[in-house]
Parts: C-alpha cells; sequence; structure tokens
C-alpha cells in the first residue's frame, strides 16, 4: 500500500504509463519505478488490449506484484477530454474501472466527472465496497474556464462523494495561469477532498513545478514519455522542487 494523495504535505510525484502492448507496457513501467515516483499511473485507454477484461486485469496484477508500495492509479481518458480512442463506450469504460477496484490492489481510478451520474454512482459503490479511492477529473485542452467554474468542477467531485478532485486545462495567456493557482489556494481552503490541479504546455508548466505550495496534491512528471503537454521529466522536476524547499 503506498502514499495517500493528499495526506503529507507536500505534492506526490506521479509518473504515466503508456505502453500499447502488454510487454512494452511492463517495460516502461520498470523504466519509470526506477526513478522512484510516488504514484504510478497506468493510463489504459493506450492499452491495445482494453477491451479484453481479463488481459487488463492480469496486467494491472503485474504493476502491483513489481511495485506493491507504490500508490497506482487507473486511468481511461476519454478521447473527449484529451485520451486515445478506445473500443469502449462509457459505460464498458466504467465497467472495466469497477473490475479494476474490485479484482486488482490498484489504490485510486480516475472517474470523469462528465459521466453520466448513474455511472459515477454505479463505480462510487464497486470502489466503496473494495476500499478503493475515486479521482474525480475535468480536463480542457482548449482553453481555461473562468476560476467559478473551476471551483465548481472541484466542489463536483466531492459532492458526488468522490474523494480527490482533478481539473486539468489549457491557458491561452498568463492570467490563465493565475486563474489555476488561484483557483487551487481557493479550493484547498474550501474543499473537505484533497485538490489536484494544473496548467498544461508551456505557459503552464511552472504549475506542476510550483502547484503544491498553492494547494494541489500531485503533479504529473514525465518518467519515459509525456501523457499531456508540459510536464516535465521527474528529475528536473525534483532538482526544482529541492531547491523551492531550500529557500522556502
Ligand atoms: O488527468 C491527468 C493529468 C494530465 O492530463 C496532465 O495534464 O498532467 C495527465 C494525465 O495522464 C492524467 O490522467
Amino acid at each position: 500500500m503506498g502514499k495517500g494523495i493528499g495526506e503529507g504535505n507536500e505534492a506526490l510525484i506521479c509518473t504515466p504509463v503508456m505502453g500499447r502492448i502488454g510487454d512494452e507496457v511492463l517495460e516502461e513501467l520498470d523504466v519509470v519505478l526506477a526513478k522512484g515516483p510516488d504514484v504510478v499511473e497506468w493510463r489504459a485507454d493506450f492499452y491495445a488490449n482494453i477491451g479484453v477484461t481479463d488481459d487488463v486485469l492480469a496486467l494491472a496484477a503485474s504493476f502491483k506484484r513489481r511495485a506493491p508500495e507504490t500508490t497506482m492509479i487507473f486511468t481511461i481518458r476519454s478521447a473527449h477530454e484529451g485520451g486515445e480512442p478506445i473500443p469502449l463506450d462509457a459505460r464498458q469504460a466504467i465497467e472495466l474501472t469497477a473490475a479494476v477496484c474490485c479484482g486488482t490492489a490498484f489504490e485510486y481510478v480516475d472517474c470523469e466527472l462528465s459521466n453520466a451520474a448513474a455511472d459515477v454512482a454505479y463505480l462510487r459503490e464497486a470502489a466503496r465496497a473494495s476500499g478503493t479511492k475515486i479521482i474525480g477529473s475535468y480536463h480542457n485542452f482548449d482553453r481555461t474556464p473562468e476560476a467559478g467554474f473551476l471551483l465548481e468542477k472541484l466542489h463536483e467531485a466531492e459532492v458526488k462523494g468522490l474523494d480527490v478532485a482533478k481539473v486539468a486545462v489549457m491557458p491561452r495567456g498568463l492570467d490563465d495561469v493565475l486563474t489555476l493557482l488561484k483557483v487551487t489556494l481557493e479550493a484547498r481552503q474550501r474543499c473537505r477532498i484533497p485538490v489536484v490541479t494544473m496548467s498544461m504546455g508551456g505557459l503552464g508548466a511552472l504549475t506542476r513545478m510550483v502547484g503544491g505550495l498553492f494547494g494541489s496534491a500531485l503533479t504529473f512528471a514525465v518518467g519515459k514519455a509525456s501523457s499531456a503537454p508540459g510536464q516535465v521529466p521527474i528529475e528536473d522536476l525534483r532538482e526544482l522542487l529541492r531547491i523551492v524547499e531550500k529557500y522556502r
């Protein structure tokens, strides 16, 4: 059992794994694990056999066998929120995620807030029964909606009974980056569940480095390959965080 998101004072570092074929996925996992992230996210929308539940469960079991002490997140990012196209519809993706809750030792699963309310409720029950936590997420790869909307999204995760609230948005200027950081600070004070935020792309990269100071509980960094624009290599992120911490 790994570290819990939001349990310590500092943001945990998460590296995504995005291979397509089983062997490639595990090779990528080994490269990533050698860099010692707190959390690993399996982006299963990249996995070629995502349509075969038994294959997904077997591969997830291999993840945990290799690193039982590392916190793991299972994510199927939908194509309309920036993920890979998959042969499952939204309900089937939720059912697969529920199967991962019940059939593996992954600590977290991701659930987009745009899913149908009944599907979110179904997943929540499966997760509760198995002790898995749900990250309720919202992504916008085009722009940064206004602060009130972003706060509402983070609050929605709490209202839906989920365990972590996450927003990832694209800035069009530095004012959008400031909006994201302000929202993070405010949400941290208002929300009862941990919040995870990031502004994407080159402009937003600094939020991945200092977001923890404003209240973001998790930051995504590159172990082998990047899963979203603006993620920095884990080695650079660690060095930067060490310097920030030294003078804080
Ligand atoms: O939701 C997120 C955040 C993310 O989009 C990012 O911007 O770092 C990367 C995704 O892999 C993850 O599921």
